[in-house]
C-alpha cells in the first residue's frame, strides 16, 4: 500500500477540484437520505388517512378527504422527485471533480513515465522487454487511475452515505438498525471474496489475450517465411490451440460472474426480509410507525450498491498497489548514462581510447579488451573485423551507449563523461547496423535530427546519399509514406535513408556501422566520394565488412575477439602480410571468381 504514497503529490497538485468533489459527494448523500424520511411520512399518512376515510364512511366529505389525501401524496412524490433530481445533480458535479482530476492525474503520470523512459540507457532497454515497457505505461496507468478516481470516490460516498443512514436509522430504532445492517458485513465479504476470484480469472484471461496476439503479430511479420515454408495450416492449428485456452478462461469467468447478482439479490433479500419481520413486531409493540419500516427498506436497498462497491474498491485498490509498485521500480531506476555538464560546448572531432574494456552488463560478454587508439580531427578511421569481434562495440562506446568499464574515452582531451552529451550527440552522426525508420514521411525521416523540416538541405542529403534518383521516382517523392501505413522500401534504400538523416545534421563526426551492405560497390563508391567532399576537415568513422570501402582510410583498424590485432593505413597493413593482408586477398580473390 506504501507504494501509492507516490500519488499523494497528485492529489496535493489538485486539490483545488478534489476538495469540491468531496464536498458535492457528501452533499449527494443527503439528498440520497432524505427521500426515504419522506417515504415513511407519506406512508404514515396512508395509514392515518385510511382510518379517518373509513370513520367519514357514508358523509358527503368522504370525498374531500379522498382528495386532500390524494394530492398530499402527490405532493410527497413530486418531493421525491426533485430530491432525487438535485441528487443527480450534485452526482454529476462529483464525477465533474473527482473522475475528471484522476484524468488530469492519470495523463501527468503517463508523460512522466514517458520522459523517465527516455532519460534511460541502452542497458535497460536490453533488460526490459518492450511488452512490459509499454504495460507500465498504458495498463497499469490505468489500474492506478482506477485508485486515484473511481476507488476513492465510491470510499468517501459509502463512508458518508454509511455514517448518515446508521445515524438516521439509529434515531429511529436501535434495534432494528441492528438487525437490519446485520447481513451487509456478510454482503461485503462475499462480494470481495467473489471479485478476488473474478480479478484472479480476469488476469489469466489478460495474459491469454496478450499471448494469442503475440502469436497473431509474429505470424503477420513472418508472412514471407510462413508462406514460404507452407507453414499456414501448422500456424492456423497453432492460432486454434491458442484461442481455445483463450476461450476456456473466458467461460470459468462467465461462471463466477454468474453468481456476483444472484448473491448480492440473496443477501439485499435477507436484509429486506428481516427489517419487515423485526420492524414488525417493533410496530406491534408500538416502538415505531409502519413508515419505519419502508423508511428501513429505503435504506438498506440505498446501502446496497455501496457495500457491493466496498468489494470491488478493495480489489481495486490491491490492483493498483501493486500496479504503482511496477511503475515505481521504473521510476527509480536511475539513469547510468548522466548528462552532468550542461555547459554548451564546441566539439571538434578528435577521438581517444586509452586502454578501454567493456563488458555488456546484461550477457557478461567482454567486448572491448584494453584498446587503445587516436583519430584526429578530420582523419577518416576504419574498423574491419571478422562478426561478433566488437566493431559495433566501439561505435556504440563512441555514441556513449554505454559507459567503458575499464579506461577513458576523451573527446576533443575531455573525457566523453564529462562532455555536455546532449551537445556532443547532437554534433554526430551515427547509422546504425540495423536500420530504422519510423512510419512517416520520406522527406520526415531524413529530416528527424533538424528542428524544422528545410526541403533544400533534405534534398542535398539525399543526393548525397545516393538516394535521391530513387525518391524521385516515388510518386509522392518526399512525401511518400513508409512503413506499415506506407511503401516497403529495399534494404539498401533504407540504409541511404538512414544515411541522409545522419548527414543533414551537418555533424562534427559521423559513424558509419556497417551501413553500406546492402549497397552494391558502384553507389557504395558514389556515397563515400561525396561523403568525403561533406565530411572534408570533420572526423568519419566506418565499420565495414569490405577492404574495397575502407581502403582510402587514414587509418584502419582490424579488430580480432574485441583486440585490435593490427592497425595503420592500408599500405602499412599491407606490408605487415597479417590478419589485414589475408582479408584483402580473399576478397580479391572472391571478387575475381564473381566476375
Ligand atoms: N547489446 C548487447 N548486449 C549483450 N551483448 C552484446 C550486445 N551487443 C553485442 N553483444 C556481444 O558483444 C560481442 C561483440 O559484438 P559487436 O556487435 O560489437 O560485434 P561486431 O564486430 O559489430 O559484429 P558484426 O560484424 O556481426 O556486426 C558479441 O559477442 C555480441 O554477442
Amino acid at each position: 500500500m506504501k507504494e501509492l504514497a507516490y500519488l499523494n503529490k497528485f492529489f496535493l497538485k489538485y486539490k483545488w477540484q478534489l476538495l469540491p468533489g468531496v464536498v458535492f459527494v457528501i452533499i449527494s448523500n443527503f439528498f440520497a437520505v432524505i427521500p426515504a424520511q419522506i417515504i415513511r411520512i407519506a406512508f404514515d399518512l396512508v395509514n392515518e388517512n385510511i382510518a379517518i376515510y373509513r370513520l367519514f364512511n357514508g358523509f358527503d366529505k368522504q370525498d374531500l378527504i379522498l382528495d386532500i389525501f390524494g394530492s398530499s401524496l402527490l405532493l410527497f412524490g413530486g418531493l421525491v422527485i426533485l430530491l432525487a433530481i438535485i441528487r443527480g445533480l450534485f452526482l454529476f458535479f462529483m464525477r465533474q471533480t473527482i473522475i475528471l482530476t484522476s484524468r488530469h492525474i492519470e495523463f501527468d503520470l503517463k508523460n512522466e513515465i514517458y520522459q523517465h523512459y527516455q532519460k534511460l540507457s541502452l542497458a535497460f532497454y536490453r533488460r526490459n522487454n518492450t511488452g512490459d515497457l509499454m504495460n507500465r505505461v498504458t495498463e497499469d496507468v490505468s489500474r492506478v487511475r482506477m485508485y486515484v478516481g473511481p476507488a476513492i470516490m465510491y470510499t468517501i460516498n459509502t463512508a458518508v452515505l454509511f455514517i448518515l443512514i446508521i445515524i438516521a436509522m439509529v434515531n429511529v430504532n436501535l434495534k432494528l438498525a441492528i438487525y437490519s445492517l446485520l447481513p451487509l458485513p456478510l454482503l461485503a465479504i462475499t462480494i470481495y471474496y467473489v471479485n478476488s476470484i473474478i480479478n484472479h480469472k480476469s488476469e489469466k484471461i489478460q495474459r491469454r489475450l496478450s499471448t494469442l496476439s503475440s502469436f497473431v503479430q509474429e505470424t503477420f511479420s513472418g508472412i514471407r517465411v510462413i508462406k514460404s515454408y507452407v507453414k499456414e495450416e501448422t500456424l492456423k492449428k497453432g492460432f486454434e490451440v491458442e484461442s481455445e485456452d483463450y476461450k476456456t478462461e473466458s467461460l470459468a469467468l462467465v461462471k463466477v460472474q454468474a453468481f456476483f447478482y444472484p448473491i448480492m439479490l440473496l443477501m439485499v433479500g435477507l436484509s429486506t426480509i428481516i427489517t419487515i419481520y423485526i420492524g414488525g413486531l417493533q410496530v406491534m409493540d408500538g416502538k415505531i410507525s409502519a413508515g419505519n419500516i419502508a423508511e428501513f427498506i429505503v435504506y438498506v436497498n440505498q446501502l446496497t450498491f455501496p457495500v457491493t462497491s466496498l468489494g470491488w474498491v478493495t480489489s481495486l485498490i490491491q490492483r493498483a498497489a501493486a500496479s504503482q509498485k511496477r511503475i515505481n521500480e521504473f521510476l527509480k531506476t536511475e539513469p547510468e548514462i548522466t548528462n552532468p555538464n550542461p555547459n554548451p560546448i564546441d566539439i571538434k572531432g578528435a577521438i581517444k581510447f586509452k586502454n578501454v574494456s567493456f563488458i555488456y552488463p546484461d550477457t557478461g560478454i567482454k567486448a572491448i579488451k584494453n584498446i587503445s587508439f587516436e583519430i584526429n580531427k578530420g582523419e577518416l578511421l576504419a574498423i574491419i573485423g571478422r562478426t561478433g569481434s566488437g566493431k559495433s562495440t566501439i561505435a556504440n562506446l563512441i555514441m556513449r551507449m554505454y559507459d567503458v568499464d575499464k579506461g577513458e574515452i576523451s573527446i576533443d582531451n575531455q573525457n566523453i563523461k564529462h562532455i555536455n552529451l546532449e551537445a556532443y550527440r547532437s554534433k554526430t552522426g551515427f547509422v546504425p547496423q540495423e536500420v530504422f525508420l519510423f512510419s512517416d514521411t520520406i522527406g520526415r525521416n531524413i529530416a528527424f535530427g533538424l528542428d524544422e523540416l528545410d526541403h533544400l538541405k533534405v534534398e542535398e542529403a539525399a543526393k548525397n546519399a545516393a538516394v535521391y534518383k530513387n525518391i524521385m521516382a516515388f510518386d509522392k517523392k518526399f512525401e511518400t509514406y513508409i512503413g506499415e501505413r506506407g511503401i516497403t522500401l529495399s534494404g539498401g534504400q533504407k540504409q541511404r535513408i538512414s544515411i541522409a538523416r545522419a548527414i543533414i545534421k551537418e555533424p562534427e563526426i559521423l559513424i558509419f556501422d556497417d551501413c553500406l551492405s546492402a549497397v552494391d560497390t558502384k553507389t557504395e563508391e558514389e556515397i563515400l566520394n561525396n561523403l568525403g567532399k561533406v565530411m572534408k576537415g570533420k572526423t568519419s568513422i566506418i565499420i565495414a565488412h569490405r577492404v574495397s570501402t575502407i581502403k582510402n582510410a587514414d587509418k584502419i583498424l582490424v579488430l580480432d575477439n574485441g583486440e585490435i590485432a593490427e592497425q595503420g593505413n592500408h599500405d602499412e597493413l599491407m606490408n605487415k602480410k597479417g590478419l589485414y593482408f589475408d582479408l584483402y586477398e580473399k576478397q580479391l580473390l572472391e571478387e575475381q571468381q564473381l566476375s
